[in-house]
């Protein structure tokens, strides 16, 4: 195993003990009597399970939908529009396609911001996933309000529910569609809550400039101005068009930037400053985004891309390491939502949250750097078993909370719903 507890990459050869939702134990040839279930992970290398730190899992329903626009025009002329026509049946179906890929490429714990967020909490408690869930709170029609309120509900109704695996967060949507009394309500509904803060930042030039010709700042010293970073725990989407004096305002801030490059390629945003931020010792972990915009949320290729854009944008292949990116997938996620008592690494006394990867395969051969091969050459199909809170949620590759022919049947009737609005089939 490889365990993510150590500066360095430390493999481990050993047994490990899960109780209930928790290890145990962990050692060289644990006993046996009274285990009712072993799993013999020969061939295989087991991580910590992967944190996506920022996704709008129903947005899976928007895959291939609409593609190669501007972030501005792709939300206002498509995404948005067809959202005014998602439904509680479409989130939950939407959530459970995301799950169901999620948990088939090695993520146990999800951020999720969205609508109708009773059905995606749903949705996690019953695939089994682990997700740190908000209300998207965006104030750019007569919904606002409303919203709030659902965000309180989301916080009575789901706070550390389906056994703990769920918690709850604030979503205010971004700087650019949230006014700066709205997001002070949102900072007061927080510190009530004692929950964290997650939002959009400087994820495109044309916010930075929005907010600098309203407000004549930057968008990280808006939100700093505003006292955002003064004691709130805070998950930071993007942050990819952001100078050095944003980064000096940022440092020492509670919480992480959840880095999502796949989405930030694709919609052409820009590369974020990932080595400087973590030399300023800011936590920086790895989300994909909806897979409306990243196409896909498998984590594997998050750590691709990081890796390959952050050496790119150095001119220097050691500026970012493979087993760096592989605590930025797991126990850097974990500090960024909060949850790094429980999750991110393997040890005892953390939840179960366990993946097993299987290395017998060409493209992982021959057997030279684990970090290295997980990193650069694997991918989402060679995770083979996945335990969530101590539960065997996939075994060979077989999901067992759910049918996962029923997900793929239901979300293709809800994507046509809402996109074409009707029940009628895409085009092939
Ligand atoms: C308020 S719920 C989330 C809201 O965010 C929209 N969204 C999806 N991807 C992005 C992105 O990359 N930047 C900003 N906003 C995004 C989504 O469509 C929902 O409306
Ligand atoms: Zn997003």
């Amino acid at each position: 195993m490889l365990p993510m507890t150590t500066d360095v990459p430390r493999i481990q050869t050993v047994d490990i003990l899960i109780e209930g939702s928790t290890i145990t134990n962990i050692g060289e040839n644990l006993p046996e009597e009274g285990v009712d279930v072993i799993i013999d992970a020969v061939g295989k290398v087991v991580l910590p399970g992967f944190i996506n730190c920022h996704n709008h899992g129903a947005m899976s329903l928007f895959r291939g939908y609409s593609l190669d626009l501007r972030l501005m025009e792709w939300l206002s002329q498509k995404i948005w529009p067809a959202e005014e026509r998602l439904d509680a049946d479409a989130v939950y179906w939407g959530t459970m396609l995301a799950a169901a890929e999620m948990i088939k490429s090695g993520t146990t714990t999800f951020a999720d911001m969205y609508f109708f967020m009773d059905e995606v909490a749903q949705a996690v408690k019953d695939s089994g996933m682990r997700a740190a869930l908000c209300q998207g709170l965006l104030f750019i029609d007569d919904q606002g309000e409303r919203r709030l309120q659902s965000a309180q509900k989301l916080f009575e109704n789901w706070q550390g529910k389906a056994d703990g695996r769920i918690t709850t967060m604030v979503g205010p949507h971004a700087p650019h569609t949230c006014p700066p009394d709205k997001l002070k309500e949102v900072m007061d509904m927080a510190r009530c809550f004692d929950c964290p803060i997650h939002i959009h930042l400087a994820e495109t030039v044309e916010e930075v400039e929005h907010i600098f010709h309203h407000y004549g700042k930057s968008p990280v010293k808006y939100l700093y101005d505003l006292g955002m970073f003064e004691d709130h725990h805070c998950l930071l989407a993007h942050a990819v068009n952001v100078s050095r004096d944003d980064m000096y305002l940022l440092r020492g801030f509670r919480g992480g930037i959840s880095h999502n490059p796949v989405s930030n390629q694709k919609l052409g945003c820009g590369v974020a400053p990932v080595v400087e931020l973590r030399k300023m010792g800011i936590t920086v972990a790895l989300g994909t985004d909806g897979a409306g915009s990243a196409s896909t949320l498998d984590m594997f290729e998050e750590i691709k891309a990081t890796a390959w854009m952050q050496k790119n944008r150095a001119a220097d292949p050691t500026a970012i390491k493979a087993y760096d990116v592989l605590r930025m997938a797991t126990i850097e996620g974990a500090k960024a939502l909060g949850l790094e008592q429980e999750v991110g690494t393997i040890e005892v006394g953390k939840r179960a949250d366990l993946i097993l990867v299987d290395v017998e395969k060409p493209h992982l051969y021959p057997r030279t750097d684990i970090c290295a091969l997980l990193a650069y050459s694997a991918n989402g199909a060679d995770v083979d078993t996945v335990i969530i809170h101590g539960q065997v949620v996939m075994e060979q590759r077989r999901l067992r909370c759910m049918d996962e022919k029923e997900v793929l049947r239901k979300a293709q009737r809800a994507a046509c719903r809402v996109i074409l609005g009707q029940q009628s089939e895409f085009p092939i």
